[in-house]
């Protein structure tokens, strides 16, 4: 199965963009996305689209490049008062599935919320892109979309997270 949304796209670093003004301090935000969020809506909810175990693709390895083999790519779509706000896409290899085993259960558990209790979360810099959707998929309509990504690291445990704003970000 591939992925709702390919990653495969020109990330630049945030700060050498221009970014629309409603959309950047989400695409900013140095905490936690699901926090943020739920702190915007009164209903929030997180749909697991996916957890596929696969190679990490090529244009990715600048990312993670200490990991070899196989990752889970975890793909959710989170919502606010039942619109699509955030799809997120993230990579956790194998390596740090071991070592962190509670990213093998996650469910419908947002990852944010397991990551951030670590004090010594630490998180690379923050890039961002405009993602192109060919056609609607997961109930995302087709489109051009901002997107942020970056490496999250765990007692060198590394994972890569991607997310997706949809336009109801834009209204919170
Ligand atoms: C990293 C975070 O976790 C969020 C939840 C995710 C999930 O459950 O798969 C993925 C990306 C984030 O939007 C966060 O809250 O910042």
């Amino acid at each position: 199965m591939t992925a709702v949304i390919s990653l495969n796209a020109p990330w630049l670093a945030a700060d050498t963009l221009r970014l629309p003004e409603k959309l950047q301090p989400w695409l900013l935000e140095p905490a936690s996305l699901t926090a943020r969020l739920k702190a915007h809506c009164q209903q929030f909810r997180l749909a697991l689209l996916a957890e596929t175990t696969t190679e990490l693709p090529d244009f990715l390895w600048p990312c993670l490049p200490a990991i070899s083999g196989a990752c889970v790519r975890r793909e959710v779509l989170m919502s606010c008062n039942q619109q699509p706000a955030v799809y997120a896409q993230s990579w956790l290899p194998e390596s740090s599935r071991r070592q962190l085993h509670q990213l093998t259960a996650l469910g419908e558990q947002p990852l944010g919320e397991f990551l951030f209790q670590f004090p010594d979360l630490c998180r690379g810099p923050i890039e961002v892109a405009r993602l192109q959707l060919a056609e609607a998929t997961a109930g995302i309509a087709a489109g051009e979309y901002w997107a942020r990504r970056s490496v999250f690291s765990v007692a060198d445990a590394p994972l890569l997270v991607a997310e997706v704003f949809l336009p109801a970000v834009e209204l919170l």
